[in-house]
């Protein structure tokens, strides 16, 4: 298990991380989400150990993590880290790359395990492939093959799919967090895509000015936004007096009701088209499933 506790940490006098506490047990997938700058990679990096800290404990399964101070070589070896550079032998195969650390001298195991990663990353038609030669998100599957060789207890992910395309993003993300659940291993996902939080993390964590805001399952915090900033992270959303936060998808446009808003603009978005609309002359944000002319009035209903 992973605990943090009471971490207070800044580059200079300014605090970016505040009184930051929590745990993650063995194999829970654990997601941050924050505004960029709030501190997501910071955290990351002091529970790899990257800096030594003044105030609070991190602790692994009762091991304290401690940073360059005392100890040479940054990091654990029960702990990988895939930080948003990579970090990759240019010149070398992708199978190369990802079978780097592992032994030579179990050459038939190195070989199947480099085989399965491949697999897990869906890479198979890149196997002999100099990473030089690959793109981006391409590179980034690599990277998360080779955090993931020697078996780590703990991975940490910064933005682990940023840079890949969007045909191959939902595959690669489920294949990686199920490789994860099935060996148990604890991962951290600092991320700005709801995509990565809401089918895969089992706690969600909420970074802004400094301090933890929110701490649950996605399900409840979805639900249950308690600020304007949470539910960016999900949507489209209104803050509707008395009602509060609401979603797009949660208001409903009907033939009649005491709430009434008039048609600015409509952007299709896939299954349903958004339609802006003039509320109490403030623009509102409703899901519908057809398009609707600029100026047309409009009832709506609001549902929980
Ligand atoms: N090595 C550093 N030295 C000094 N300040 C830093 C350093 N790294 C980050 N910061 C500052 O710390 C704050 C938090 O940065 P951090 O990279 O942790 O945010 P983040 O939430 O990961 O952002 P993003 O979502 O954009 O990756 C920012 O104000 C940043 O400028």
């Amino acid at each position: 298990m992973l605990e943090v506790k009471n971490v207070t940490f800044g580059y200079s006098k300014t605090e970016v991380l505040k009184a930051i506490d929590f745990k993650v047990e063995a194999g829970e997938n654990l997601a941050i989400i924050g505004e960029s700058g709030s501190g997501k990679s910071t955290l990351l990096n002091l529970i790899y150990g990257k800096y030594d800290l003044k105030q609070g404990n991190i602790f692994w399964n009762n091991e304290e993590i401690l940073g360059p101070k005392f100890n040479l070589v940054i990091g654990y070896d029960f702990m990988k880290y895939v930080t948003q550079e990579f970090d990759l032998m240019p010149y070398t195969t992708v199978e190369e790359n990802i079978g780097k650390y592992l032994s030579r001298f179990y050459p038939e195991e190195k070989q199947k395990r480099t085989k399965d990663l491949i697999k897990v990353v869906e890479l198979e038609a890149f196997t002999n492939t100099k990473v030089k030669f690959l793109s981006g998100g391409q590179k980034q599957r690599v990277a998360i093959a080779r955090a993931l060789a020697k078996e780590p207890e703990i991975l940490l992910l910064d933005e682990p799919f940023s840079h890949i395309d969007n045909f191959k993003k939902q595959s690669l993300r489920r294949s990686v967090f199920k490789y994860l659940k099935n060996h148990k291993i604890s991962c951290i996902v600092a991320t700005h895509n709801k995509n990565d939080v809401l089918g895969f993390a089992d706690q969600l964590l909420v970074i802004h000015q400094s301090k933890i805001i929110a701490k649950d399952t996605p399900q409840h915090i979805f639900k249950n936004p308690k600020l304007p900033l949470i539910a960016s992270f999900f949507g489209e959303f209104n803050v509707i007096e008395p009602y509060g936060i609401v979603y797009a998808h949660q208001l409903q446009i009907v033939v009649l009701s005491d709430l009434k808003a008039v048609v600015t603009k409509t952007y299709f978005n896939g299954r349903n088209w958004l339609i802006e609309a003039n509320y109490k002359s403030k623009p509102i944000f409703i899901e519908h499933h057809l398009k609707l002319e600029k100026d047309a009035l409009i009832y709506f209903t609001i549902s929980s």
